[in-house]
């Protein structure tokens, strides 16, 4: 790899690193690991986490190398070759964790997102946001037909919740081009930290709205469809009331995190969501003017007329 590429693969693995490490240290976060608690969970801890952060970051590098070194590649024919590296990056997650499940749905996500940034590169395509995601949408193009629609033996709890429910999990949102990101937590977490927020607290506003929207089927595997409705109805409700100030939100976020535990509800899928939006809040928007940024920019332009 050049000079250039060997700079870009470093950033690209720095900021998936960062992008874990700063959805694990936000707190308090609702059922979920932080510094507060360990959420729902009486098998992990902060410590079993940063091990697993450790663990699985330099794959990241192998994930960029993967798509630089082969950008020739079918789209459609790349996520059968780099699963191997995927499944080897767990492998190392669960030595580093005594077995524990930690970030399998983000090492999925941010794996497809570093392979498509090598990718990117190599090909002379902007790093963008966008790019980045519609590149992912077509190496998962069908994954969830393909991997989630047969009728064969159920292993996972993605795949139980699929066949009964119909929620197709982190394939779908790939699938997608994290849609749930590019349309519902970016704008919003952009739109705050230009009005002032900072960071924190813009990524608490953002995990509710994905709490509030997110199909997660951690919740679904954990407490059936009643428990995602809680959970949704609890997070639109919070953000209803709007809480101000700061320390409102969080002791209201402290109550919801009670309530999560009582019920042994965790929505790790939506803590891979946060994640997976600040690794893309990095990376600059493209100058593509689609019919939501369009939609977005005169509903902005038309408050600002009624509102003077
Ligand atoms: C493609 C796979 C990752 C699919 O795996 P699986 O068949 O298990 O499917 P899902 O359950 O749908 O997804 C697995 C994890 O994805 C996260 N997730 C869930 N819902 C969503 C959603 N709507 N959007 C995005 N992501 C979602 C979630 O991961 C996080 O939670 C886990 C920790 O929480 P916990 O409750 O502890 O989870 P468990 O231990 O499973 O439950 P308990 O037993 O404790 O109750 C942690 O994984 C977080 O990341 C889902 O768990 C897989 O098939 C695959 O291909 N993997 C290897 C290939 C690879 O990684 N390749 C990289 C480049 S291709
Ligand atoms: N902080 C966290 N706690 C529990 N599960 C998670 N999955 C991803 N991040 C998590």
């Amino acid at each position: 790899m050049s000079h250039s590429n060997e700079k870009l693969a470093v950033r690209i693995r720095c900021n998936a690193e960062r992008a874990l490490l700063t959805e694990l240290f936000l707190t308090p976060k609702p059922g979920l690991v932080d510094r507060r608690n360990s959420g729902a969970h009486n098998d992990m801890t902060l410590q079993t986490f940063i091990r697993s952060i450790n663990a699985i970051s330099p794959w990241f590098l192998r994930f960029f190398e993967w798509g630089a070194s082969n950008a020739t590649i079918a789209p459609g024919e790349c996520l059968a070759l780099i699963r191997p590296i995927g499944f080897e990056c767990e492998t190392a997650m669960f030595a580093a964790t005594g077995g524990i499940n930690t970030h399998k749905g983000a090492i999925f996500a941010l794996g497809l997102l570093s392979v498509a940034a090598g990718r990117a590169e190599a090909l002379r395509i902007d790093i963008t946001r966008e790019n980045l995601c519609f590149m992912v949408a077509d190496f998962c193009h069908g994954i969830v037909g393909r991997e989630l629609g047969n009728a064969g033996r159920t292993r996972t709890a993605g795949e139980r919740v699929y066949r009964r429910y119909g929620l197709s999990g982190a394939r779908g949102e790939a699938e997608s081009g994290f849609a749930t990101v590019r349309r519902l937590a970016l704008p919003i977490y952009d739109d705050l930290l230009q009005q002032g927020d900072c960071e924190n607290h813009a990524l608490m506003r953002v995990l509710l709205e994905l709490l509030a929207f997110n199909a997660d089927t951690n919740l679904v595997s954990r407490g059936g469809v009643d428990g995602l409705t809680f959970v949704r109805d609890y997070a639109s409700n919070l953000l209803l009331q709007n809480p101000k100030p700061a320390s409102d939100l969080l002791d209201k976020l402290c109550l919801f995190d009670d309530a999560l535990i009582a019920r042994n509800l965790s929505p790790g899928g939506s803590a891979d969501l946060l994640a997976v939006t600040w690794f893309l809040a990095q990376l600059p928007a493209s100058k593509i003017w689609t019919l939501e940024c369009v939609d977005r920019h005169f509903c902005k332009k038309m408050n600002r007329i009624v509102n003077t």
